[in-house]
């Protein structure tokens, strides 16, 4: 009997060229939140009306994150049955949690059925499913629930990572280009879906931290459809994933994070962190565009995370990019806030619909390369080299 041989196998089993993006969709939860009048809602909703020097602070703090309005989950209906939501500190983790685990996975499927309906395939053709969320941890998981809603087949691949941050949307495309392009056909559904309802609390004025993430956090789910060797004529690529990596500033554990806690899910980040993330994008960039023989980083189109306001001005000063190269992450942190793991995504969307309308040559603002990144704790840097594709 002829044996194939182990090369050929490998060879069959994996796909020729490189993954590639073949659609996003996002979806918020339904209520605005404007941040004008944000900090009158939430010193009401809190029952802090008494503390109203803490609350001209916070509107100080609202107006400084540059955050124009966001969408959010909670609203004052569901706060009134959930009281200690709206304490500083009370031990709230089962009715934080009875939510999440219920809505994660439900705003993640609304942005899924965007994507996919974009994507135009099969829900059938789907072989994979990544979804990160910080929230919503729960056996089965947040995973499961999500194929069940979609209807995907029994037979998808799941992967669901919980308790991350910021960083894994750039994460999630590294994830999905090693699956991508070692399984042919494969087509990976990935998902992002975070909403703050672990971390929604009252105010204190000794606690500047927590008070600096009811000002900047916002609440959305995105999801992209990644593949290699598309279909031609029916499937149509936005971005090539060309290359992905990760890299660990050292000693930078401290500069931004989380605690999850009987009273829900703590935030803190150093005021040095924008210049930290500043120090440390130079050398990722130099490494990841090396072998194209790129170094100007103008000449390149930018899907950053907006971790902040402060983190934009520090990389764009630090590497003398021109202003046009953040203002598609300015644009989106603006309108929604930072979304954590979803926000990068928005990003993304946001660029190529602006490329469209705006007649340039390519997905990527006119231009052939770019870079797409994430940053989280760890302090963890997600650095992703993409193609785009002509318009
Ligand atoms: C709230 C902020 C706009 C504050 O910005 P700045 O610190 O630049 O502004 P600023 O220096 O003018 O300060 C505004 C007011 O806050 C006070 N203030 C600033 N830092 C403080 C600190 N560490 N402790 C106590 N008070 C502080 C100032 O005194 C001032 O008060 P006064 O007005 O009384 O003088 C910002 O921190 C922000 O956007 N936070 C959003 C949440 C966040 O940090 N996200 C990080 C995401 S990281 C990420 O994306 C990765 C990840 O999450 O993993």
């Amino acid at each position: 009997m002829a044996m194939i041989s182990l090369q050929a196998m490998r060879k069959a089993q994996r796909a020729q060229g490189p993954a590639t993006i073949l659609s996003v969709g996002t979806a918020n939860p339904p209520n605005l939140y404007e941040q004008t009048t944000y900090p009158d809602y939430y010193f009401r909703v809190t029952n802090s009306e008494d503390k109203q020097e803490l609350k001209s602070k916070f509107r100080r703090m609202c107006e400084k994150t540059m955050v124009k309005r966001r969408y959010l989950y909670l609203t004052p209906e569901i706060l009134k049955e959930r009281p200690k939501l709206c304490s500083y500190m009370e031990p709230s983790f089962d009715d934080r949690q009875d939510i999440v685990v219920e809505e994660i996975p439900k705003l993640a499927a609304e942005a899924a059925e965007k994507a996919i309906k974009e994507w135009g395939g099969e829900k059938s053709a789907i072989t994979h499913l990544v979804f990160c969320s910080i929230s919503g941890i729960d056996m089965p998981g947040a995973d499961y629930r999500l194929a069940k809603l979609l209807g995907l087949p029994l037979t998808v691949n799941r992967l669901m990572l919980y308790s991350q941050a910021c960083h894994m949307g750039a994460a999630m495309l590294r994830i999905a280009k090693d699956i991508a392009e070692n399984n042919r056909s494969a087509r990976v559904l990935v998902v992002a879906c975070e909403i703050t309802v672990l971390s929604f609390r009252g105010p204190d004025e000794r606690d500047f931290q927590a008070l600096a993430g009811q000002a900047g956090f916002g609440d959305g789910a995105a999801a992209v459809v990644v593949g290699a060797d598309p279909v031609p004529g029916v499937e149509r690529p936005l971005y090539h994933i060309m290359s992905a990596t990760q890299t660990t500033v050292p000693e930078s554990e401290k500069a931004v994070g989380g605690h999850l806690r009987e009273v829900g899910l703590t935030f803190h980040s150093f005021n040095q962190l924008p210049a930290i993330i500043a120090d440390n994008v130079g050398s990722s960039l130099a490494e990841a565009f090396e072998p194209i023989g790129i170094k100007d980083w103008n000449d390149i189109f930018w899907v950053a995370h907006p971790g902040n306001w402060a983190i934009m001005n520090a990389i764009e000063t630090k590497l003398g990019l021109e202003q046009s190269k953040l203002a598609t992450a300015r644009h989106v942190f603006s309108e929604f806030g930072n979304m954590q793991s979803a926000t990068v995504y928005f990003v993304m969307d946001e660029l190529r619909k602006r490329s469209a309308a705006e007649n340039r040559e390519t997905t990527g603002d006119g231009l052939r390369w770019g870079v797409l990144f994430g940053f989280g704790p760890g302090i963890s840097i997600e650095t992703v080299v993409l193609q785009s594709v002509p318009l």
